[in-house]
């Protein structure tokens, strides 16, 4: 039998199912019918020349990201490539057409129930875009979306090891290179009320497009550098990952006081990285498995943040609690409630659930994630969250220094360091410091003054000698004071504890703890 003849064998066999399969639609009882549409489907699974897989766009409890990768490289390649053609018997291809709020660029895609053919490698497969309206339920405890989508993929059964080997591998890497190029992130953020069942999205997106890169960050050179080369090595250490047995992740905690820079640093990152934004605003989660159902449902290649942890969640120190229970054995809720592990459990996040979300089993599920809390007040932070190990690097980010000033001065007023007026840079080293300004402070001065840069500049050396002379008066009050006065022993201790996070050298290793530091540089 000729190859030609048993192909048209097969064709006319796999009509004759399908023609039985609609006559017993119209007959049978509506579970017989069932039953014998899924057998037919199957025989002509059997004896069809074709496979079929289905990439749906949520998978079980987690988004398919296959899905996402698929979409993308479809569209793209219909519009850059031209490799993907009309589907056999279609004339045109039916496309849609989307702008999401705040992109640039029109995206492509195919349509509902659209098909299209694509050839990889000599072999020609057959996509169609599958959504199908999901019933309307009259009552339900889990609201579902309104449409179920996916992909399924028909290729010829002889190409199945090459779809399966090569083709999957290629839209993947492809998909990844044209996010990259398109240099579009996503910024996340949660909201109260969200329906968290396993099939929705309990995270809203916008496209990210924050300007902040680590060339206009005003930060010391130095330092920058070694974060930079930290986050190189982390995205290129999937291989390092594996072989140490650690959960590919990082976690950095950015403190300092207001206007320094950390939510630039975040955006930094993430445009230096190419990653999207979760943007976790702890004061909706209602508890600890919202949390972990948030943590499940974001992408690899993210940054996840919290600001200002220590207010987003109470992290009274447990030092503190356990010192108050011993002290009068009784308890005290100004120091218990909202104070993570004293929590009542189930009732809203607490400490321990959120050492978990970063540190615990739940954080592996997914690969390269960077943690990043930020907090104006690190003293305020329960120990646990500060011990090694925890948060892998501790970023200081303080007030503007000389280096850092320099590049403020660079960005907003094109002036490199020998177009400023010799005497005038001077002053500016020898007051930057002491006069304890911010970056953003400095930032507004500079802007309201960016058509003329000489005057920006003499403006800048006022304010900071402005700032030196009321720092130096209110600072011999502050002394005077603090002479007269009789603290009471656990307001010394936080005092000094301040102090030492604070302290030059602290300040110089810009790591919190030394063996995280030795840790990196190991590495
Ligand atoms: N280190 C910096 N480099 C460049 N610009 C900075 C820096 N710090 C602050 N700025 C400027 O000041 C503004 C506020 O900075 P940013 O929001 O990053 O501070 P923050 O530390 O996150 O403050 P907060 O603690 O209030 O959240 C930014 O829009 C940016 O223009
Ligand atoms: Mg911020």
């Amino acid at each position: 039998m000729k190859m030609s003849d048993y192909w048209t064998t097969m064709a006319s066999l796999v009509g004759m199912l399908a023609f039985c399969q609609t006559i017993l639609q119209l007959v049978f009882p509506p579970e017989l019918r069932l039953a014998f549409v899924h057998l037919l489907t199957r025989m002509r699974h059997v004896f069809s020349s074709h496979t079929y897989f289905d990439i749906t766009e949520i998978d079980g409890v987690n988004t398919n990201e296959l899905y996402n990768a698929v979409s993308l490289y479809l569209s793209s390649s219909v519009t850059v490539n031209g490799s993907v053609s009309a589907a056999a018997g279609n004339n045109s291809t039916r496309l849609s057409l989307t702008r999401v709020p705040n992109s640039s660029s029109v995206t492509f895609g195919l349509s509902n129930n659209d098909r299209i053919t694509d050839v990889f490698d000599g072999a020609t497969v057959l996509w169609e875009h599958v959504v199908v309206q999901r019933q309307v339920q009259s009552f339900s405890w889990r609201p579902m979306p309104e449409e179920k989508r996916g992909f399924t993929l028909q290729i010829s059964k002889r190409d199945r090891a090459l779809v399966l080997d090569h083709y999957l591998d290629h839209i993947v890497g492809k998909a990844e290179e044209i996010r990259r190029r398109s240099e579009e992130r996503l910024l996340y953020t949660n909201s109260r009320g969200v329906s968290l069942d396993a099939r929705s999205h309990p995270w809203d997106s916008v496209r990210f497009k924050h300007p902040s890169t680590f060339e206009t960050l005003a930060m010391d050179p130095e330092r920058k550098r070694r974060i930079m080369e930290d986050l190189r090595e982390f995205a290129n250490g999937q291989g390092f990952y594996q072989k140490t047995g650690r959960a590919w992740k990082r976690g950095y905690l950015l403190y300092g006081p207001p206007g320094t820079g950390k939510s630039s640093l975040i955006a930094a990152m993430a445009n230096y990285l190419g990653y999207d934004i979760y943007d976790l605003e702890l004061t909706e989660v209602q508890n600890n498995s919202e949390l972990r159902k948030l943590l499940m449902k974001t992408s690899s290649k993210s940054i996840i943040v919290i600001e200002d942890i220590d207010c987003s969640i109470s992290l009274t120190k447990r030092e503190k609690v356990k010192k108050n229970k011993s002290n009068n054995g009784c308890y005290d809720p100004d120091l218990t409630s909202g104070s993570g592990l004293m929590d009542e459990p189930g009732s809203s996040v607490t400490l321990s659930g959120l050492l978990n979300f970063t540190d615990g089993l739940w954080s592996c599920c997914g690969s390269e994630r960077i943690f990043v809390f930020t907090t104006n007040h690190i003293e305020k932070l329960d120990s646990a969250l500060l011990r090694s190990g925890r948060m892998d690097m501790h970023i200081h980010m303080g007030f503007c220094r000389f280096q850092a000033l320099k590049i403020l001065l660079k960005n907003y007023l094109r002036m490199e360091e020998g177009e400023v007026d010799g005497v005038v840079l001077k002053e500016m080293e020898e007051f930057v410091e002491e006069a304890e300004i911010t970056p953003a402070d400095v930032s507004e001065v500079l802007i309201r003054n960016r058509s003329d840069a000489e005057k920006a500049v003499r403006e800048l050396v006022c304010v900071l000698k402005e700032r030196v002379v009321r720092r130096r008066k209110s600072g011999g009050v502050k002394k005077k004071k603090e002479e007269g006065e009789d603290d009471d022993e656990e307001e010394a201790e936080e005092e000094q504890e301040k102090r030492a996070l604070d302290s030059p050298n602290r300040n110089r290793e810009f790591f919190g703890f030394e063996n995280e530091k030795d840790e990196v540089e190991e590495k």
